[in-house]
């Protein structure tokens, strides 16, 4: 076991443990696979130590490679034991081979840890062997039995244990295997039954541990205080042409007539793409693809709606809900609205249950009723968060 800190600025790694069933949350999914303002809660934990150094993510066995997507924003990933404590053994045993200085060790469930909490405990880790945030005791403390308050404990020294919880990497491995008791609550209780003594930066309210169902509107208000919250909206027109089928919403539908247009003329894709462009502020369409290019011509409208798709993830956009409206006579858009809904779902690679394609007609009046032109109407909400 070390018996200095590690040095100044030496690197630090990082273990999620997420191998957890949150029991007490309820839920169709483990609490860290959930929905979390339009992001998976474990997305939005790993997202807030990126770039702080290699990380390791604890998964239940069962569940490594289910969300690809999710487990590339980690370095390793590696399968957890039936309690926390164990969990946690086996990310640092899986780091051990090629040992980091430090280690931050963090609850999956607190997805809104500040920055600045994750920057104190490194911090504090140049002149600590072990540190980790804490929070006053703000409320009285009663002890209750049987419905009754039998005592009232006095609160003072006392804390609220947070987590990340740092370490010197080798003092809190030699902790954890030499630990033989009952599983330890966190690795605070681990390290201190090694003799480590341990110091306690500053928590944050909105450091919450999601663990009732409650937690999650909690956190959802949490999000909500600096929320940003986009809607935007796209209108197109396509005039008729000879031709025996049209491109809508990616789907190509057989017709009496072809839609005409610079690229495959596919109008609710490019209402949609605008809307999308429209809530970043980003201009249109044509601005991003000019008709007058002629590389665009004849060019698949999928490639304009994923680019506007990417561009709001680059951004830091979740793309959480868009409605499209076809206006047209001709064709019924009915027996097509669910593949279409899969298709723009797919290509924006959001889930389909956040994509609403619906159709009107004009009631035969102007172009659309006519049956000169299709017209499409959309609006795109993102969210970053
Ligand atoms: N065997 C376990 C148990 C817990 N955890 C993780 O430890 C963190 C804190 O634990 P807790 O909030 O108690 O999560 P659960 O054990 O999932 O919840 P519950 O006790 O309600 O089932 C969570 O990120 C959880 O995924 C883990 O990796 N492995
Ligand atoms: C580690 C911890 O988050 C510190 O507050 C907590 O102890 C783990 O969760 P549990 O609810 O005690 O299982």
């Amino acid at each position: 076991m070390s018996d200095s800190p590690a040095p100044a600025n030496a690197g630090a790694a990082v273990i999620i443990v997420a191998a957890g069933r949150g029991r007490r949350a309820g839920g169709e999914l483990p609490k860290q696979w959930r929905d979390l303002g339009g992001r998976k809660v474990l997305a939005r934990t790993l997202d807030a130590f990126a770039g702080l150094g290699p990380i390791c993510l604890v998964l239940h066995p069962d569940e490594i490679g289910r969300y690809p997507e999710i487990e590339a924003a980690a370095d390793l990933v590696v399968p957890g034991g039936a309690e926390r404590a164990l969990s946690v053994r086996a990310g640092l045993e899986a780091l051990a081979d090629r040992p980091p200085a430090r280690v931050l060790i963090h609850d999956a469930a607190r997805p809104l840890v500040p920055r600045g909490v994750i920057e104190a405990v490194i911090t504090a880790l140049d002149h600590n062997l072990a540190a980790a945030p804490g929070l006053a005791v703000t409320d009285a403390l009663w002890r209750v039995a049987d419905g009754a308050v039998v005592d009232a404990p006095s609160r003072e020294g006392l804390a609220r244990a947070q987590t990340p919880q740092g370490f010197d990497f080798a003092a809190i491995l030699a902790a954890h295997r030499a630990h033989d008791g009952p599983p330890a609550a966190d690795d605070v209780a681990v390290a201190r039954a090694a003799g480590l003594a341990v110091a306690v930066v500053a928590g944050h309210e909105n450091n919450v541990k999601i663990t009732g169902p409650e937690d999650f509107s909690r956190a959802e208000r949490i999000l909500g205080c600096d929320m940003d919250v986009r809607t935007g909206n796209g209108f197109d027109v396509h005039a008729f042409e000879p031709g025996e089928s049209l491109w809508l919403c990616g789907v190509e539908i057989a017709h009496d007539r072809g839609l005409k247009g610079h690229s495959d003329a596919d109008v609710g894709m490019h209402a949609l793409t605008d809307a999308i462009y429209g809530a970043m502020a980003h201009g249109d369409i044509g601005q991003h693809f000019p008709p007058s290019d002629p590389q665009w011509k004849g060019a698949r409208s999928e490639v304009f709606l994923s680019h506007a798709a990417d561009l709001a993830r680059v951004e830091g956009f979740a793309i959480t809900h868009c409605d499209v409206t076809l206006i047209c006579e001709r064709p019924k858009i009915g027996p097509h609205a669910e593949k279409m809904r899969a298709e723009l779902a797919r290509i924006m690679q959001i889930e389909p249950g956040r994509v609403s394609v619906k159709a009107t007609t004009s009631e035969r009046l102007g172009f659309p009723g006519r049956e000169e032109g299709i017209a499409a109407i959309a609006t795109a909400t993102l969210v970053k968060a």
